[in-house]
């Protein structure tokens, strides 16, 4: 099975949303990572065939998906970043409406309405209406409504948004035991899920990807890039000011020991450090803002 992307592109009007991507993913766990506004709901939107592209194509095994239509959709599952719930609804009540509009008939739904539930750690609270849900709980919800059809193709836009560490345990386990013979793409702008739920990772930047790789790959590009320094802690500013902190530490006697991110050793005392994936990541996205 291959899901690929053919100089996909999407326009807003003048902006560029998403900007001549080639790719191909087989089954496994892959991570789109970026800054908001990257363009990662968009892409996704038009990988589920939801958006048509201004240019370019998906395919499905050679297919395009915008010609194969319903047959494409039936391999899909998918939980968008702003999920419709039915707060009046149980879990199950909704389970089953989802399945309905799926086409999934009654008997089977019930059987595997029940059984997502307990995948997802909801059986407990199968007949609770959503409203008194926690965001996590939703979220899980939204999860199992995804995997109604038994998808080929699971499409996760920020699926571990409000997500305690727990339950993000509990969603790496659920899509690894997936996707071993499944494509999942999920997004996120947090780093440390993606280094613990993905097998590949898309770094996405201003409607392309920058970089794409395992994690490993993806991590020795920062390699030697990664400092500690200890500074005066009157310093500080001027040292923000001129260079990439991904982390720092305030010691006593008024030090503080920074985590600098450089092409260039920063000062003669720094020491160069093993560099992970959120060191690459601030690399490319320096500002606050992620430069988008
Ligand atoms: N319907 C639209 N009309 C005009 N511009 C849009 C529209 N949808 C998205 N954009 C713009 O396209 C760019 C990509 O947006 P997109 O939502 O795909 O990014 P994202 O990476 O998913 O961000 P976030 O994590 O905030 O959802 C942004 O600059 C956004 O403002």
């Amino acid at each position: 099975m291959e899901l690929s992307l053919d100089r996909l592109t999407k326009h807003y009007k003048s902006k560029i949303a998403v900007d001549c991507i080639s790719a191909t993913m087989t089954p496994g766990v892959y991570g789109l990572l970026g800054a908001n506004g990257a363009g990662k709901t968009t892409l996704m939107r038009m990988l589920c065939g939801i958006l048509e592209p201004t240019s370019g194509d998906v395919l499905y095994n050679g297919h395009s998906i915008f010609e194969m239509g319903s047959a494409y959709r039936n391999f899909l599952g998918y939980l968008p970043q702003e999920f419709g719930y039915y707060p009046n609804y149980t879990a199950q009540e909704f389970l089953l409406y989802i399945s309905a509009l799926k086409g999934i008939p009654r008997y089977n739904a019930k059987k595997r309405s029940h059984a997502l539930l307990e995948t997802v750690g909801l059986e407990n609270v199968a007949t609770k209406k959503i409203k008194t849900f926690s965001g996590g709980m939703k979220q899980r919800l939204g999860i199992a409504q995804a995997l109604l059809n038994n998808p080929k193709i699971l499409v996760l836009d920020e699926p571990t948004a409000g997500l305690d560490p727990k339950e993000r345990v509990r969603l790496r386990n659920i899509l690894s035991d997936f996707a071993s013979d499944k494509i999942v793409l999920l997004s996120t702008h947090i780093v440390s899920d993606i280094e613990a739920i993905a097998d590949e990772v898309f770094l996405m930047k201003k409607g392309t990807f920058i970089l794409q790789g395992s994690i490993e790959e993806l991590v020795s590009y920062a390699k030697g890039k990664v400092w500690e320094l200890t500074v005066p802690e009157h310093d500080l500013k001027k040292w923000e000011l001129n260079y990439t902190v991904a982390n720092l530490h305030h010691s006593d006697r008024g030090f503080v020991t920074l985590r600098i991110v450089s092409d260039e050793r920063p000062s003669l005392e720094a020491v160069s450090c093993t560099a992970t994936l959120e060191d690459l990541y601030l690399s490319f996205f320096p500002t606050e803002d992620g430069g988008k």
